[in-house]
Formats: structure tokens, C-alpha cells, sequence
């Protein structure tokens, strides 16, 4: 099978011609009973079917979150390898959110998971966490650059407990975050119109005061539910807002099981994501 073409120029297009909103597939279990489902792999089966349908014609890229489907096990399973093949089907970018990181000969394995192109489970792109070393993240590295996949690594998380790794001072005086940043600057270098190595950053963050010049995307998840909205973007992004994906599960998805009402919940953050980087 021939590669793609690299996903930073992919996902760029994506960016321009859709605008730059992710939209997470999380499928909670109070989210399931919320829509009037069960919490049971039909639940799961429809909740998945209803958000590609509304939203995988339209936005840059859905991230379904792997944890919610591996819960149902081996049925789970088929239902997120179904929903990835008719997102990318509808023309959705698919960023797999499923956090891999471990010794490199096991990274290997989870590279073939998600990065090789014959595997059930190809996506555009996956989530990483290099807090094993950057270099153990080499061989999804390697697996993505010769599909023409993507890899999005962990810098500094959404999550308030992130802190007291991420920030903590390495040997030379950069942060551990800063580090994994310029690691991932070094693997982009001279890639256009943009890198396929991205970060993820959290839009509840403020100013990061880090560097983010690293010619890659910047994953930005925490707007809507987790207390970040739109407006926040320029203050924690600065110079570098033109690149980042803006992230949004539950914030549109509780507006589901209504297609109409799922699509206008997406229009209206990706309104507010064009307001917010244009008057900063
Ligand atoms: O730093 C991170 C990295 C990933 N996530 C993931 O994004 C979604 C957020 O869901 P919301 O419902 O919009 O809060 C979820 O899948 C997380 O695992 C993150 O939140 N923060």
C-alpha cells in the first residue's frame, strides 16, 4: 500500500479548509444514559454511529478515546475499528487517543497497532507519552513517518496533577516538558507546511511559559468540561495559536443524541475557536 501523504500537511489542509476543532468520541457511561441509551456495547455501538455521522463530514479531526471502547473488550474493539474506518471514510482526520508509551521493543507493538497502515486499528494519528524517554517513543516515530501518520506526545496535560512531572527540572535547567518540546521541535525541523510530531498541551493551562515554536500541531483538550473555553487559547498559545487543534469531548457531545443539536454545538466552539485567534 502506498504511503499517505506526511499527516502534518494533511492535517494542516484539514485546518484551513474545515478550520481546526477536534471533537473527542468519549463515550462515558453517564453520557450513554444521558442519550437514553444503555450502558452496553449496543449503547456503545449507536452513541459511536451517531457522533461520526453528525460530525465526520465536518470537522478536522474526531479523537475517539480508546479506554471507553476497551472497557467492552473485544466487542468494544469492533465497534472503535468500525468507527475509525468510516470517519476517515467521511474525510475526518482520526487522532486516536490512547496515551502508548513503554519500553521501546513494546512501543514497537503499539506502533503496529496504530501506525501501520495494514492494521485494523490505522489512524491518522496517536497519542503518546515519552515520560519513558523520548527516545523509547522511536519506533511510532519511525512507523508514522514511513505512513504518513502522525504522532501527538504528552508535553504538558490538562490535568492538574501533570504539574509536579512535567515541570520538574531536568539536569540542564529546562523543564521536563521543555525537553520533550525540543525533542520534538528537533524531529520536525525543515518539514512544511508543518511537522507530523505534535504536542499536547492543555487549554487550562494559562500561560505555559514554555517554547512551542516546534513547527508541529499543538492538541489543546480541557475546553468545555473540564473549565477552558476558546477565549483562552492566545493567552496559553501566544504566536503559536495558527497551529493548535482545539479539543472538545463532552462539551459537545451532552448535546447528543440529536444530530442537528451535535452539529451546532461543533459550529458554535468552532465559531468562538475563529473569534478568539483572530482578535488576539
Ligand atoms: O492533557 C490531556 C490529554 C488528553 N485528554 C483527553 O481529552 C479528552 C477530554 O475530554 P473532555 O470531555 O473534553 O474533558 C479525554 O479523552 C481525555 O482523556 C485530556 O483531557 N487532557
Amino acid at each position: 500500500m502506498s504511503p499517505l501523504e506526511p499527516f502534518g500537511a494533511r492535517l494542516r489542509h484539514a485546518m484551513d479548509t474545515r478550520g481546526p476543532l477536534c471533537v473527542g468520541i468519549d463515550p462515558h457511561a453517564s453520557l450513554l444514559t444521558a442519550w437514553g441509551l444503555n450502558d452496553d456495547i449496543a449503547g456503545l455501538e449507536r452513541f459511536t454511529r451517531t457522533v461520526v455521522e453528525a460530525l465526520a463530514d465536518r470537522v478536522a479531526v474526531l479523537k475517539p478515546q480508546s479506554a471507553f471502547f476497551e472497557r467492552f473488550g473485544s466487542r468494544g474493539i469492533a465497534v472503535l475499528e468500525k468507527s475509525v474506518a468510516e470517519a476517515r471514510e467521511a474525510g475526518a482526520l482520526v487522532l486516536m487517543d490512547a496515551k502508548r508509551g513503554d519500553i521501546g521493543s513494546t512501543m514497537g507493538a503499539y506502533a503496529a497497532t496504530y501506525l501501520d497502515k495494514d492494521s485494523p486499528l490505522f489512524s491518522d494519528a496517536v497519542t503518546v507519552s515519552p515520560y519513558l524517554g523520548f527516545g523509547s517513543l522511536r519506533p511510532a516515530l519511525d512507523a508514522a513517518a514511513a505512513s504518513g501518520a502522525g504522532v501527538f506526545v504528552l508535553a504538558l496535560t490538562s490535568n492538574p496533577e501533570g504539574a509536579e512531572v512535567q515541570r520538574s527540572t531536568t539536569a540542564d535547567g529546562r523543564s521536563l516538558a521543555q525537553l520533550m518540546l525540543d525533542h520534538m521541535a528537533a524531529e520536525n525541523a525543515g518539514a512544511e507546511p508543518l511537522g507530523s510530531v505534535g504536542a499536547v498541551v492543555g487549554a487550562t493551562l494559562g500561560d505555559v511559559g514554555v517554547n512551542l515554536d516546534i513547527n508541529g500541531p499543538l492538541l489543546a483538550p480541557g475546553i468545555g468540561a473540564q473549565g477552558a473555553t476558546p477565549a483562552d487559547l492566545p493567552g496559553v498559545f501566544g504566536q503559536a495559536v495558527g497551529n493548535v487543534v482545539p479539543s472538545v469531548s463532552r462539551g459537545v457531545l451532552r448535546h447528543g443524541p440529536d444530530v442537528a443539536a451535535l452539529r451546532e454545538s461543533a459550529t458554535r466552539f468552532a465559531d468562538e475557536v475563529r473569534s478568539a485567534v483572530a482578535g488576539r
